[in-house]
């Protein structure tokens, strides 16, 4: 992985984007920090306001994981795009299939609660956002054994969902459900977007970087060797920095 403030990296970003480039966040760990209450995040404000101005320069989008209703909240500002869910929901035309994944998760919650009684003093959360689920166990006195009893449960699940592991989180998502790297690529393709940077952090943001495609530009946050992103920064306190860049080019 480059660091994206080495003498390489910054050649390459200023390379890559212009003003048709689509500029792509994460949310939690990258717009904003990670915080063991999920409802308590914040974008700090020195990000929000760049973010603000690359908003009214570029189409800046942001894909998470959160439900795109909670998501708004945090963000404060209207992106030119804002997908939910993982890339479940908020596409264009993709609104049946999202019904059929609200079906789908409504079946897993009545089953979870006989699989997996939350309360108890077991820490496990079950985070409801329509169209997947996400069990938080960040909070668990125990975390291991919190995390062991997730997944025995969610391997009873049926139909079985697809599981992807996220920062102390299991997320339990439709099986035809597209993801970050599929909504990204269908946001390109609906805005006329020839190029796109994207910056995440986490597990399902490898579904975006995995793509290996010339035509987007990852950036990790953290640098890890089990990435497949291209370039990484430091932490979430370079974000800042990184839009700083970006706007410069612009
Ligand atoms: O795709 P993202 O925007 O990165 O969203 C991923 C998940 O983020 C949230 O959970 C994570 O952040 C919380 C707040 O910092 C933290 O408490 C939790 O342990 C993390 O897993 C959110 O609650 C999930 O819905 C998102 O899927």
């Amino acid at each position: 992985m480059i660091y994206l403030f080495s003498h390489a990296g910054l050649r390459d970003l200023r390379d890559f984007i212009d003003r048709s480039t689509l500029f792509a966040f994460d949310l939690d760990g990258t717009l904003a920090p990670i915080v063991s209450d999920p409802a308590g995040i914040m974008i700090p404000p020195d990000v929000h306001e760049r973010l603000v101005r690359l908003n009214g320069t570029a189409s800046v989008a942001v894909v998470t994981g959160r439900a795109r209703v909670d998501a708004a909240r945090h963000l404060g500002f209207a992106p030119r795009f804002l997908v939910g869910n993982h890339g479940a929901e908020g596409l264009p035309g993709a609104d049946a299939a999202e019904r059929e994944f609200i079906g789908l998760c409504r079946g897993w919650m009545t089953q979870l609660g006989e699989l997996l009684p939350e309360g108890e003093g077991t820490g496990i959360v079950m985070e409801d956002k329509s169209a997947t689920l996400s069990l938080h166990y960040r909070n668990a006195p125990d975390r291991e054994n919190a995390h062991q009893r997730i997944l025995a449960a969610v391997s009873r699940l049926l139909p079985a969902p697809r599981r992807v592991s996220g920062k102390l989180v299991e997320n339990l998502v439709p099986a035809a459900a597209p993801h970050k790297g599929d909504a990204l690529r269908c946001i390109m393709r609906h805005l006329g977007c020839a190029r796109a940077l994207f910056v995440g952090d986490d597990v399902t943001d490898e579904d975006v970087f995995r793509l290996g495609d010339e035509a987007i530009f990852g950036i990790r946050v953290g640098n890890s060797g089990g990435s497949a992103a291209r370039y990484f920064i430091r932490g979430q306190d370079e974000m800042a920095p990184l839009l700083d860049e970006i706007l410069a080019v612009l």
